[in-house]
């Protein structure tokens, strides 16, 4: 479980997150949806422990990370897996080095253990036949696929989604949404997603907090999300636009 409790943050003079608290339970798929701009990628980032709060607290699995050092943070970062924006795949590697190269550096596992948690994932993602191409030759959603692959190789409990169908056809978005979903079933993992793509919290998401203007303005069960009648989320549920 996540939990991000009274969250301010200001980069420099500018307020990004105006005391935001947001939990993530286990076995709960849940958006964060918001415009551009509005601190989404951030709320991410203090998740990880890659920034700190100006004030207020982080949580991960009941511990309190937010004056945590570097080193102290390492064994919190294994519990999560991150998919970025851009993948962050290495170009000059296959797809089955890309699954194995945070395994083989970080956890003093056995190669046999590699090997067989590679194939898993080749499988999970629907890669098989592509594991000794370079990402290059790969498709958008299959690139996407790898970086899930990656990020679920370590047996993490929460996955970090950072903008999962950005640039996707909607034919890769869908089939990235339902791999997405499947997690739900997957060894209690939580999961996270971060979007400004209403579908995407329609298509995957169990619960959806809504940032706006540095607060959270609905946090509540996806379903309810049509219930709410704060201008925003009504204009957003109207025209689906969220670039404001
Ligand atoms: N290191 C930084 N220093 C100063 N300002 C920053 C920094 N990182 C982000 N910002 C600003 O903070 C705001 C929130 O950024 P963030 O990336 O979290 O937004 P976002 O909701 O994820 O948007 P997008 O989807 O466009 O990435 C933006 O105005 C951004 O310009």
């Amino acid at each position: 479980m996540i939990e991000l409790r009274n969250i301010s943050l200001k980069y420099g003079e500018k307020e990004i997150l105006k005391n935001v608290s947001l939990t993530i339970e286990d076995n709960t798929i849940k958006a964060i949806l918001g415009p551009s701009g509005v601190g989404k990628s951030t709320i991410l980032k203090l998740m990880l422990g890659l920034i700190k709060p100006t004030s207020g607290q982080v949580f991960v699995d009941g511990t309190d990370i937010s004056a945590m050092k570097e080193s102290e943070l390492y064994p919190i970062r294994r519990k999560m897996g991150m998919v970025f924006q851009g993948n962050a795949l290495f170009d000059s590697m296959s797809i089955s080095q890309n699954l194995g190269f945070f395994l083989r550096e970080n956890l003093n596992l056995p190669e046999k253990e590699v090997q067989e948690r590679v194939t898993e994932q080749i499988q999970f993602a629907g890669l098989e036949g592509y594991e000794e191409q370079l990402p290059e030759s790969l498709s958008g959603g299959m690139r996407k696929r790898v970086a899930i692959g990656r990020a679920l190789i370590f047996r993490p409990h929460m996955i970090l989604f950072d903008e999962p169908t950005a640039g996707l056809d909607p034919v890769s978005s869908k089939k990235i949404l339902t791999l997405i979903s499947s997690l739900r079933h997957h060894n209690n993992l939580g999961a996270v997603i971060v979007t400004h793509i209403i579908d995407d919290v329609f298509n995957v998401a169990d619960c959806v907090a809504v940032l706006y203007q540095g607060g959270i303005i609905f946090d509540d069960a996806t379903s309810k999300l049509h219930g709410s009648d704060h201008p925003f989320i009504r204009s957003i549920l109207s025209d689906k636009i969220l670039e404001l």
